[in-house]
């Protein structure tokens, strides 16, 4: 006798996907067909009242994330009074970055990506953090197997849920969940912030481009060296940017995309706001220049016009 399908609202689950630290995520669909990504939330978690309520927040909060490389919120019941808080995200169909590169999240190697990929991993990267703190949120648990690599591009998932997890771990717990992406701050004094994902973004980088994480072994609450043997050289100096351990120091998403040549649209109309103002400024200041000397090949001195022109 087949089971009863279980249901959430108006979806139905079907294949699991993935087991987190949060809850278990399982294909699902509703009466029309349409698939989502449905996350129901561990049961010990769901007893836990000030998970809950954290939870509830981080989800009342993740309607305002749309964008191209993240994927948006469908439908939730995560109240408090929820009898298992879930929520149901855009379904991105693809292999997680963490499949591609081959599962090696240790020093071993996987199958690291070409430079082109890189860049636009790093371009897609950005982009998405960038979506999500102009939410208003941080993600807090960037790492390989939360980047889907969709036909349309990478997509960004499970923002906001690390850090309801984050004041209900101990340290001892935060480390080992969170190795080896997250920022050394985060480790040792649970601080999510746009900076940190910054760091996180640099790691995740890191290891599509050797191969294994930047960081291998124990707990790390000051990182050492990251490990970058094997990065193309271009990336170097982004890598280096991002895994900065002091937080000012690193970049912005939007520093973080310029740096890999995809500058997120935005900057593009800011850049060339910049360059008409430059050249409005400069043709108003060339026009209004005087006529200049030039001198001439028979050695003679001539009046010439701004554009060379000879007056
Ligand atoms: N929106 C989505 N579309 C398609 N698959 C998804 C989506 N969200 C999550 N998944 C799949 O479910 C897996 C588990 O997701 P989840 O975010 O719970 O786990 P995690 O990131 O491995 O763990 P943690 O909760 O500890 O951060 C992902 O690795 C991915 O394969």
């Amino acid at each position: 006798m087949a089971a009863t399908p279980v249901t959430y609202g108006r979806w139905t689950a079907g294949t699991l996907l993935g087991r987190g630290t949060t809850g278990t995520v399982r294909l699902a669909h509703d009466a029309t067909g349409h698939a989502v990504a449905l996350k129901v939330v561990h049961t010990f978690l769901a007893r836990d009242e000030e998970f809950r309520a954290r939870f509830a927040r981080e989800v009342a909060t993740l309607g305002a994330v749309h964008g191209r490389h993240t994927a948006a919120l469908v439908d939730a019941d995560a109240g408090v009074e929820a009898t298992v808080p879930w929520v149901a995200m855009e379904y991105v169909r693809g292999p997680t970055l963490h499949a591609r590169v081959g599962g090696a999240d240790a020093v071993g190697g996987g199958d690291p990506l070409p430079l082109g990929e890189l860049r636009s991993l790093a371009g897609a990267l950005a982009w998405a953090l960038d979506t999500v703190h102009g939410a208003g949120l941080v993600h807090g648990g960037l790492k390989p197997s939360n980047v889907l690599l969709a036909e349309a591009g990478p997509r960004v998932v499970d923002f906001g849920m690390a850090r309801a997890m984050d004041d209900a771990s101990s340290d001892t717990e935060r480390s080992a969940r969170g190795l080896p992406y997250a920022a050394p701050e985060q480790l040792a004094q649970a601080l999510s912030t746009p900076a940190a994902d910054v760091f996180s973004l640099g790691a995740v980088l890191a290891f599509a481009a050797t191969g294994h994480a930047p960081f291998a072994g124990g707990p790390r609450a000051v990182p050492g060296d990251p490990d970058l043997a094997g990065a193309p050289e271009p990336v170097l100096p982004l890598l280096a940017a991002c895994l900065a351990v002091d937080p000012a120091a690193r970049p912005t998403p939007r520093t973080v995309a310029r740096m890999a040549g995809h500058p997120l649209p935005g900057s593009r109309r800011k850049a060339l706001t910049v360059a008409t103002v430059l050249l409005a400024f400069a043709s108003h200041h060339v026009n209004s220049a005087p006529r200049h000397r030039t001198l001439v090949d028979d050695g003679t001195e001539r009046r010439a016009g701004a554009d060379g022109t000879p007056g």
